[in-house]
């Protein structure tokens, strides 16, 4: 189904809801560039760093599209879990864990407050910019902490940049990706005011020193066009 949420005015700010489940993997491909190229960096390196009988978790998972290309993928036994407090993306990602045979546990969970078995492997794309700045540096210690010793936490987010006109530019040339993909100015204006304080952007610099400051050794950049990255952390 073609995304058209944003077609008709706003009555709310943006939430992770039964209209926007229904169109999910569509709204995802159309809206987030580079897509497909993000999860298949994030399931390479996730694959790289899963042991035999690890653990990883995707936390913010969605329709759980990635546990699902990582399960298609996996030459080991691992535990997947995929955590996301939308019931009606839930709903989804089970009838398709369901209908492909992947034996993925989805859980209806608040990633704030999910109390985390140690894991090899964190992913978290596109979530923590929904996570309010101020506990989301105490969301990403809790990442570390759960990591083995030399664990990876994956994580892709929209960024911003401190410089006003470059900052500017990157947004018209995102939006311009957008009217690509099949958008209206009508429909881009109406969720950039639906996401207004709701999808809350960090740089990219400003990413990777939550990273560090939450414990991580390292941190950098795997991809990036415009206005989305996603990178890579290691404990
Ligand atoms: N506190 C929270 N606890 C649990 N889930 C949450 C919370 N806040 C938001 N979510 C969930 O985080 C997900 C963000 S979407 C991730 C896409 C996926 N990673 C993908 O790569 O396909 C990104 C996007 O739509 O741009 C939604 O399913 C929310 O319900
Ligand atoms: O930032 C935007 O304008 C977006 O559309 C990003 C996005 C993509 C998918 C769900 C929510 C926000």
């Amino acid at each position: 189904m073609n995304d058209k949420v944003f077609a008709k005015p706003i009555k709310k700010q943006f939430e992770f809801d039964e209209e926007v489940a229904a169109v999910f993997d569509d709204m995802l491909e159309r809206s987030v560039p580079f897509y497909k190229e993000s999860q298949k960096i994030t399931e390479f390196f996730a694959l790289k760093n899963l042991n035999e009988n690890g653990r990883v978790y995707d936390l913010g998972c969605s329709t759980a599209s990635t546990l699902l290309n990582i399960h298609r993928k996996l030459s080991t036994n691992a535990e997947l879990i995929g955590l996301d407090n939308s019931e009606a993306m839930l709903q989804r990602a089970r009838q398709k864990c369901e209908a492909y045979g992947a034996d993925i546990e989805v859980c209806n969970a608040d990633i704030l407050e999910y109390d985390y078995k140690e894991a090899d492997v964190f992913i978290s794309n596109y979530t923590l910019q929904f996570i309010r700045p101020l506990v989301r540096e105490e969301l990403v210690k809790k990442i570390a902490a759960a990591l083995q010793k030399e664990g990876a936490f994956i994580f892709s987010e929209k960024v911003i940049s401190h410089h006003p006109k470059l900052n500017k530019e990157l947004i018209e040339c995102y939006y311009d990706f957008k009217k690509e993909q099949g958008y209206s100015e009508y429909e881009i204006m109406q969720k950039r005011e639906a996401l207004e304080n709701v999808l809350v952007p960090y740089s990219e610099e400003e990413n990777i020193k939550m990273a560090l400051n939450a414990g991580f050794s390292h941190c950098e950049v795997l991809l990036r066009w415009a206005n989305f990255a996603t990178f890579i952390a290691l404990k």
